[in-house]
């Protein structure tokens, strides 16, 4: 009989290629799954980075939105001159703060691509101080004018800082580096009526930021003098006239008044428990050129030019709305009249050594106009007829009426306002149509020449 043929070889080998197919498949297997896990993580790190790249995210192009949520991080991409912390901007942030007069002060100025603090900063650093600038570069309105004064501000060789007051690590990190003896805090969400569209954005700013800076500041060593803006909207619907600082301040119309009238008491804390030199200055309606595009002196300017019909507002009663337009120019001079009369604070080591001045003043004009003036000024010198609509003020936290007493002022640092309306308003239409370049019957009319625009037209 034949012996069936021997098949164990056979089986052997199938066997053996069969446990070959599988290893290979599982090695296939293995290779596929640690390419897809490579692939997969190449690919969050690619999102990872463009999303780093955009923050905060372009869609907040919208113009109401405020970016109060920089942290550390973004803080370091936005820094000109180097990252945040590096020698070059170390470099950069001692240069600017280093005073070049005897005794000179070192201040940061918060807000300076603002309209007050671009001001301040230049008239500082011109007789000598040291100045450094901080500044979100938020959108409340167009981020290119601030651009433009951050530039200027540069070519006088003042560095402004890009980042938050609420960003702490950077605040303290500015201390860090530079030992400053005084802050000009003129950063916040101002704007009266924007303060029923976003609320959020004047507690962020007006509080919580004022906190943060004061936090840094009390701790610091030594602790800088602090002098910073409040506002005349505090009087709220005060009804005795002239506005002094001895008035009530507890009727406050719009949040943007409460969160200033809340920074006053928060200043009194702060210089309460840590001996910190505080001085609030309460401006009044301040104008002028590089100013604000919110502000109706602006955009009543800028509406009138292009023929569109103009707002006025009347009280409920039919009565004319005032205000006691102050001039940039005496706005500065009252800042530095404040700074130079500040004292120091006592404590150190975040402890309250003995008591600290404590101050508030009112900055503003002493001759409250209609709004009806304003616009009339304004048609003389655009040469333009306003369309006009008188209007009952809406409800939104405007007041009817603004007048400042500034005996204080006077008798402390001899604060004096110079500039009438007629001729603060001539020299901010004149750095408008330079600014915008604007060739029109204005220029001619006027002689109101196209050289180029300085911060004080
Ligand atoms: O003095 C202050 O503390 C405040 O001054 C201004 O607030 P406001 O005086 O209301 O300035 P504008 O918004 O420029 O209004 C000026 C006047 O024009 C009136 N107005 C405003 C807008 C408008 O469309 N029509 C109009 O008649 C207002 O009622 C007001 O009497 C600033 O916007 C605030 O940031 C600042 O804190």
């Amino acid at each position: 009989m034949a012996s069936p043929p021997d098949t164990s070889k056979t089986i052997k080998l199938e066997r053996y290629n069969s446990y070959i197919r599988r290893v290979n498949s599982t090695k296939l297997l293995n290779a596929s799954s640690k390419l897809l896990f490579r692939a997969t993580l190449l690919v969050a790190l690619v999102l990872v980075f463009f999303f780093t790249l955009n923050y905060p995210p372009l869609s907040e192009s919208n113009s109401h939105h405020i970016h109060t949520h920089h942290n550390f991080l973004s803080s370091a991409f936005y820094g000109a001159g180097g990252a945040v912390g590096g020698p070059a901007w170390e470099k950069q942030v001692r240069h600017s703060s280093t005073p070049r007069r005897p005794n000179g002060m070192s201040i940061l100025v918060t807000g300076a691509a603002g309209f007050v603090g671009s001001h301040c900063s230049l008239a500082l650093k011109k007789r000598g101080d040291g100045v450094l600038g901080l500044d979100n570069f938020n959108n409340y309105y167009d981020p290119s004018l601030k651009r433009a004064r951050q530039s200027l501000l540069l070519k006088h060789e003042i560095f402004i800082v890009e980042g938050d007051l609420n960003d702490t690590p950077l605040l303290s990190k500015l201390f860090d580096v530079v030992p400053f003896t005084h802050i000009l805090h003129l950063a916040a969400q101002a704007g009266v009526r924007y303060a029923m569209q976003n609320p959020q954005s004047y507690i962020a700013s007006n509080i919580a930021g004022f906190v943060n800076l004061l936090e840094i500041a009390k701790a610091a060593n030594p602790q800088p003098s602090i002098v910073w803006a409040s506002s005349s909207s505090v009087y709220g619907l005060n009804t005795e006239n002239p506005f002094s600082e001895s008035h009530r301040t507890d009727k406050p119309a719009s949040l943007y008044a409460a969160t200033k009238k809340a920074g006053e008491e928060i200043a009194h804390t702060y210089n309460h428990i840590y001996g910190l030199s505080l001085t609030g200055l309460r401006f009044f309606t301040v104008y002028g050129p590089w100013g604000r595009p919110d502000m109706a002196y602006f955009f009543f300017t800028k509406d009138i030019l292009q023929g569109k019909t103009i707002d006025i507002y009347q009280t409920q009663d039919e009565k004319e709305v005032a205000r006691d337009f102050t001039y940039i120019d005496d706005i500065v001079k009252g800042c530095l009249g404040a700074l130079d009369t500040a004292e120091k604070s006592t404590g150190s080591g975040g402890k309250k050594r003995g008591p600290a001045q404590l101050r508030v003043y009112n900055l503003g004009n002493t001759s409250p106009l209609p709004v009806r003036n304003l616009v009339s000024i304004l048609e003389g010198l655009l040469n333009t007829k306003a369309k006009k609509h008188v209007i009952k003020m809406p409800r939104n936290g405007d007041v009817p009426y603004t007048h400042a007493n500034v005996s204080l002022a006077y008798k402390d640092f001899r604060y004096k306002p110079t500039t009438d309306l007629s001729t603060g308003l001539r020299k901010f239409v004149k750095w408008y149509v330079s600014y915008y370049g604007i060739q029109s019957r204005v220029k001619k009319e006027n002689h109101i020449n196209n050289e180029h625009p300085e911060i004080s037209a």
